[in-house]
């Protein structure tokens, strides 16, 4: 099975509008590398540009974060009809920093996850363990029960298409990346639980990203491994340059 990997990027809450036409401008051509998938997931207020901005490009746009309800009184909230809308291809669910600072729960991964199908929006989905579960040998189960708690209920020609991040939490916007092979120990872990969920063919259609300090001199020996099929990255995707550079280290 050959999996078109996938560098993302997540610029969190970083780029003005202008900022965020201005960098597709410069990536144009140098991060479209055929056979590598180029997205960028930008903050909400920059999507209907971006969106435009990459018309006649292979870059995607992705947001980060979604409501599982269609509509609402939830205030400050964005549905997946409207991400749909749009035309915007992928969303981040269940990143650390949301399931941290806002109250997400594998509950509410789950209930997003299928509400990004249901609205043609692909999911990339973030677990990961924080450093005390790391150091307390608690890596893989907490990967295991997030994991499964974002497939439940999600057919085979479903599952198939989600992306999954591994985002160990120490290794985010510290430089503490995880190593190449810790990475696809973990990575390779995640693949087994998803053909126990459903089938090998499923396990090796699904794309699992590493995420966590990943650098444009780092992205090659992550991308090295079996089971990595691309990256989801922070810092690194904010300059044009090292965003380009990414993509093209992916190859
Ligand atoms: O959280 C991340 C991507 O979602 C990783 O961030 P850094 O690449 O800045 O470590």
């Amino acid at each position: 099975m050959t999996r078109t990997p996938i560098i993302a990027g997540n610029w969190k809450m970083f780029k003005t509008v202008s900022e965020a036409t201005a960098f597709v401008n410069e990536i144009k051509g140098g991060a479209e590398v055929a056979g590598v998938e180029s997205v960028v997931c930008a903050p909400y207020t920059c999507l209907p540009a971006l969106v435009e901005a990459v018309k006649g490009t292979s870059i995607k746009v992705g947001a980060q974060n979604m409501h599982w309800e269609e509509n609402g009184a939830f205030t400050g909230e964005i549905s997946g009809l409207m991400l749909q809308d749009l035309g915007v291809h992928y969303v981040i669910i269940g990143h650390s920093e949301r399931r941290a600072y806002y109250a997400e729960t594998d509950e509410t991964v789950n209930k997003k996850v299928h509400a990004a199908f249901k609205y043609g929006v692909t999911p990339i989905v973030c677990v990961g363990e924080k450093l005390e579960e790391r150091e307390a040998g608690q890596t893989k189960d907490v990967c295991k029960v997030q994991t499964e708690a974002a497939f439940a209920g999600l057919s085979a020609e479903l599952a198939k298409q989600v992306v999954v991040a591994y985002e160990p939490i120490w290794a985010i916007g510290t430089g503490k990346s995880s190593t190449a092979a810790d990475a696809q120990d973990v990575i390779g872990y995640i693949r087994s639980l998803i053909a126990a969920l459903y089938d090998s063919s499923v396990a090796d259609a699904v794309r699992i990203q590493y995420g966590g300090s990943v650098k444009p001199n780092n992205v090659t020996e992550y991308m090295g491994e079996q089971d990595i099929d691309g990256a989801l990255v922070g810092g690194a995707s904010l300059e044009p340059a090292s965003y380009i550079a990414l993509v093209q280290g992916a190859k």
